[in-house]
């Protein structure tokens, strides 16, 4: 729709004619030349639609070939998912751990007809899952470059086995956009999020999403600390902690910062009792508590970190979030958000699309980008919100804040 540009509004006797109105002149000079080129451009646009809309230039291009693989790709996945959740539920990639196994191993250690398990197992080889030695009467099949690094890091399975679930709460998601979808199975999983700050219902398995994210973390952890070093803060609280395994990773690095972790009661519980059984028992103290509306632990924080909790939340809750930790640090202290963060690189998908309909699907929260984050941050009144790099966007980007060294109060 071409928009006219509103003259301002003068009675028409006032308005002076000819020349006398110069830049009403010149307005009315090009507009026929812009509508004329925008209809042009817009011709233009229609016809290279419609060029290759026609199969036979997507063929007949390299990069229209790569486009219809992409294209292909995309729904093509699930199944790709799928072969991948089977192989998984079938541990197929821990009997491959232990070296190249025959065929006939595979089925019987899968319980599979042999000609279901070569099939699984060509469909693994094709996802790069799997490699097949035919150069001997005998196949050989051993595990892939993406079968090696699943078995390298085991999280990895664990967040597989938890797409059984994702995919179930997905299956309709046009019910899920409206609004309209029965209560989904991510929702009871994350209890949390039905009511930020709700202590989760007696039923809620607790143990389950604590697991869960400890699975995943080691990964987070590592591209967190390699990314921003956290050395220069002398006492650092962990704001939805989980089980942990952030601070503990943490104080691996850092041997003198004294180190605090906030979540809720039945997950500090875990907390407590993991942390207990390790070396760092006696330097990272464990605080129950909902971190909307509880006290934070005593004193002033250098540090205040956020791991995969701000994209929990809606934004009215997330600014609450960080005015608190704001209000809890030392003058010159830092909040740190790290999270799988939206349109960062080749991470857009990883956020806008994983992320977006997960949080969707869980019912609460969304994916940010680093600038919206910091948005966030300077509505808590935290500033100089910048992000920090990571190698590994995938795993998660950074946005850090400070409040100033002294509050300089201008009258
Ligand atoms: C060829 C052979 C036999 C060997 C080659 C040798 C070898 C090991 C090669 C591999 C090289 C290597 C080191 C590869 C490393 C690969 C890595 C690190 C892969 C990592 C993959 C990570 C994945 C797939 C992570 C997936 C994470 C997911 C799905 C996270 C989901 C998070 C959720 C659901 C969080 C929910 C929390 C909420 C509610 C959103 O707040
Ligand atoms: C997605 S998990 C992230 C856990 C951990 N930071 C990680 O990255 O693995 C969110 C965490 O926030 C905690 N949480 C959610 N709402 C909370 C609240 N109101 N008060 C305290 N902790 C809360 C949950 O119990 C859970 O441990």
């Amino acid at each position: 729709m071409s928009t006219t540009e509103i003259e301002p509004a003068s009675p028409a006797s006032k308005r002076p004619s000819g020349w006398a109105d110069p830049i009403r002149e010149i307005r009315r000079f090009f507009r026929p030349s812009r509508e004329g080129w925008k209809s042009f451009r817009n011709r233009k646009l229609a016809d290279r639609a419609f060029h290759r809309s026609s199969a036979k230039f997507w063929l007949t291009r390299p990069f229209a070939r790569r486009s219809s693989r992409r294209l292909f790709d995309l729904v093509a996945g699930f199944v790709y998912s799928q072969v991948l959740a089977a192989a998984v539920e079938l541990n197929v990639f821990q009997h491959l751990s232990r070296g190249p196994r025959a065929l006939a191993d595979i089925a019987a250690a899968t319980g599979l007809k042999p000609e279901a398990a070569e099939r699984l197992l060509r469909a693994l080889a094709a996802l790069d899952l799997v490699e097949i030695d035919d150069s001997e009467d005998e196949i050989a099949y051993g595990l892939g470059p993406l079968g090696a690094a699943l078995v390298a890091n085991p999280g990895i399975e664990a967040m597989i086995r938890h797409h059984r679930d994702v995919y179930q709460d997905l299956s309709d998601p046009v019910a899920l956009l409206k609004g309209t979808a029965a209560p989904t199975r991510l929702s009871k999983l994350w209890p949390y999020a039905a009511a930020p700050g709700g202590t989760p219902p007696e039923d809620a398995d607790v143990a389950a999403y604590t697991d869960l994210m400890a699975a995943s973390q080691d990964f987070v952890a590592e591209e967190v600390l390699g990314s921003y070093d956290v050395s220069w803060a002398r006492r650092i609280l962990d704001l939805g902690g989980g089980d942990g395994r952030f601070l503990r990773k943490v104080a691996e690095h850092h041997p003198e910062a004294e180190l605090h972790l906030m979540d809720l009661p039945a997950v500090a519980e875990i907390a407590a009792k993991r942390i207990r059984d390790t070396r760092f028992g006696r330097r990272i103290h464990v605080h129950s508590g909902d971190f909307f509306n509880d006290p934070y632990p005593e004193g002033r924080f250098d540090l205040i970190t956020l791991v995969r909790i701000l994209h929990d939340h809606d934004d009215a809750e997330a600014v609450k979030l960080l005015t608190r930790a704001r209000e809890s640090l030392e003058p010159g202290g830092v909040v740190m958000v790290a999270e799988p963060m939206a349109g960062v690189g080749d991470s857009a998908p990883v956020a806008d699309v994983y992320f977006g309909f997960y949080l969707l699907a869980m019912g609460r929260g969304r994916p940010r980008t680093p600038d919206e984050i910091g948005r966030l941050m300077n509505a808590a009144g935290l500033t100089r919100a910048r992000e920090v790099p990571t190698a590994l966007p995938l795993a998660t980007s950074i946005v850090v804040a400070e409040i100033p060294r002294r509050n300089v109060i201008f009258t």
